[in-house]
């Protein structure tokens, strides 16, 4: 079980500087990319492209802007499409198959129970940790024979369920 990602697991971070292309524009970690979907204002976005502001900053920021009103309906999909992309290219797509089917959660101390788990509460709904589940899923079972795929991928489901480790 992977429950924190820092030291050797700090590339599942969304904090971790990588490349990543997200709808016509490339941006230097996910949590760039992920953060720019936050508004169209085209200041915001050329904010989230400029790699020189640390994803903390841009994050602090996006507290500051209007935020589109339907951020939370699609925040999710934002996600999984960033990380789709952060994980097609290597070395993550590696690392990230290298972890098996390991259950992953970002278990975090700044009280984030949406994307994470909260160490001090134990409680989260670890969005991202099933996002990345998710698509580890998918890399893997993009590589077996398609005749497979429903049998594998209930069996991988169950494996997580009933032996995270
Ligand atoms: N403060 C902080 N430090 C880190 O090291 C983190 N990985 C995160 N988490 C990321 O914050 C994003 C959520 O932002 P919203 O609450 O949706 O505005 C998400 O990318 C988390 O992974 N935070």
């Amino acid at each position: 079980m992977i429950t924190t990602f820092k030291g050797q697991y700090a590339w599942l971070s969304n904090f971790k500087r990588c490349e990543v292309f997200f709808r016509g524009a490339a941006y230097t970690s996910s949590e760039h990319a992920y953060m720019s979907a936050k508004s169209e204002c085209p200041d915001w976005k050329a904010f989230c492209q400029d790699g020189g502001n640390s994803p903390g900053r841009v994050k602090a920021m996006s507290r500051r802007i209007a935020v589109r009103p339907d951020w939370n309906e699609v925040k999710v999909g934002v996600m999984r499409e960033v990380l789709r992309d952060k994980f097609s290219r290597e070395p993550f797509r590696s690392y990230l198959l290298d972890t098996g089917n390991c259950h992953l959660e970002e278990g975090n101390r700044w009280g984030d129970q949406f994307w994470g788990v909260d160490l001090k509460t134990g409680e989260g709904q670890n969005h991202l940790g099933r996002l990345l589940m998710e698509v580890r899923d998918e890399l893997y079972l993009a590589g077996q024979p398609r005749l497979l795929v429903p049998i594998l991928r209930w069996l991988r489901a169950a494996q997580r369920r009933y032996f995270p480790y």
